[in-house]
């Protein structure tokens, strides 16, 4: 049996030896592959995440707990430490005021003052306000429509449809809001989430309209694992399969360090992931509840982030 792993190298691999060059949008250029689908099985707690390199997966994890907080703005995950979201408002800011501060004057700024941190650290309407306050409106009597106070929130259904009709079709959620897209920072690459239950199982599926192999995988795959694994816990169902699919996946041209270094690695091990508590909703987990073992990776590769 092949390691897992393997499924991924084998796509760096013919993306960047296949892929279609072209300049992308942030003007950094990529290797372009349309179409490619990964399948792990996370029974006994196995979980993708790379060996090949080390990936900061409690980065990942807070970044998800964010995302099911509601919150888009930066502040919480700066508090955290957590950087990842950075780079975007800050272009905004640079861009908008004229300034040309760094990223870490940029996050002392979002820290230190409420008012500018609700500006400027905001992202728009994305992953967190889509996933559990999608906005609706509602009819008025004269015709014109309102913003309802809250909207729907699209994981506390899903946790109800799993639990009340397990052999529904429909168990998906999305933040593709087609009408708010212009308001978001970026529009969500991982974009929807299907589940499906069989025999006791509860397997997911991504769809990534975007996937950034270099950096963005190793995240946005750990991130569906472990979204897959507290849906499960919550509706007392096993782990089946992660079923991790993208549309455009690409390699940007200056990743070729990450792709020759990587691609001489091995992947070795079977990293595993527990969760140790079963909070009372899947909107109650903390990072503390969730523990990877058997991972002893490769070095980390550092990479930039096009923005
Ligand atoms: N070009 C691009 N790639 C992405 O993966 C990406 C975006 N843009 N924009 C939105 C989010 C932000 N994401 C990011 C951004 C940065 C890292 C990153 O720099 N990762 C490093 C260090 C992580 C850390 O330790 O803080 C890594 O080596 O994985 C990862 C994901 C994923 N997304
Ligand atoms: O979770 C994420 C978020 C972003 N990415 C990558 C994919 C692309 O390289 C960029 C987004 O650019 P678009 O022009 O909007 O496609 O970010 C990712 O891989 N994973």
């Amino acid at each position: 049996m092949p390691h897992p792993e393997q499924q991924y190298l084998d796509l760096l691999h013919r993306t960047w030896t296949t892929g279609d060059e072209r300049r992308d949008r942030t003007g950094v250029g990529t290797r372009s592959l349309f179409g490619a689908q990964l399948r792990f099985d996370l029974a006994g707690d196995a979980v993708p995440l790379l060996t090949t390199k080390r990936v900061a997966w409690k980065v990942a994890a807070r970044e998800l707990l964010w995302f099911l907080s509601g919150s888009t703005n930066i502040r919480p995950l700066v508090e955290q430490n957590v950087h990842i979201w950075t780079d975007w408002p800050l272009a905004r800011y640079n861009r908008d005021t004229g300034a040309n501060v760094d990223r870490a004057t940029f996050e002392a700024m979002i820290l230190a003052d409420d008012a500018f941190a609700a500006d400027y650290g905001d992202l728009g309407p994305v992953y967190g306000k889509q996933w559990v306050d999608w906005p609706v409106y509602e009819p008025q009597p004269d015709g014109r429509f309102v913003r309802a106070q809250t909207g729907i929130n699209q994981i506390a259904l899903l946790v109800e449809s799993l639990r009340h009709n397990p052999g529904s079709r429909r168990h998906i959620f999305t933040g593709w809001n087609v009408a708010e897209l212009d308001g978001m920072a970026l529009p969500p690459c991982h974009m929807t989430y299907q589940y499906h239950v069989a025999a006791g199982r509860l397997s997911g599926m991504l769809w990534q309209r975007s996937c950034d192999l270099g950096l963005g995988y190793a995240f946005n795959a750990f991130s569906a694992a472990l979204l897959l694994r507290m849906l499960a816990q919550q509706c007392d169902l096993e782990p089946g399969d992660l079923v991790w699919s993208a549309g455009d996946a690409h390699v940007y041209l200056n990743h070729e360090h990450l792709v020759t270094e990587q691609l001489s690695r091995v992947p070795t091990g079977t990293p595993k992931l527990r969760l140790l508590r079963k909070p009372a909703t899947i909107f109650d987990y903390r990072i503390d509840d969730f523990e990877v073992y058997d991972y002893a990776p490769m070095p980390g590769i550092s990479a930039p982030v096009a923005v």
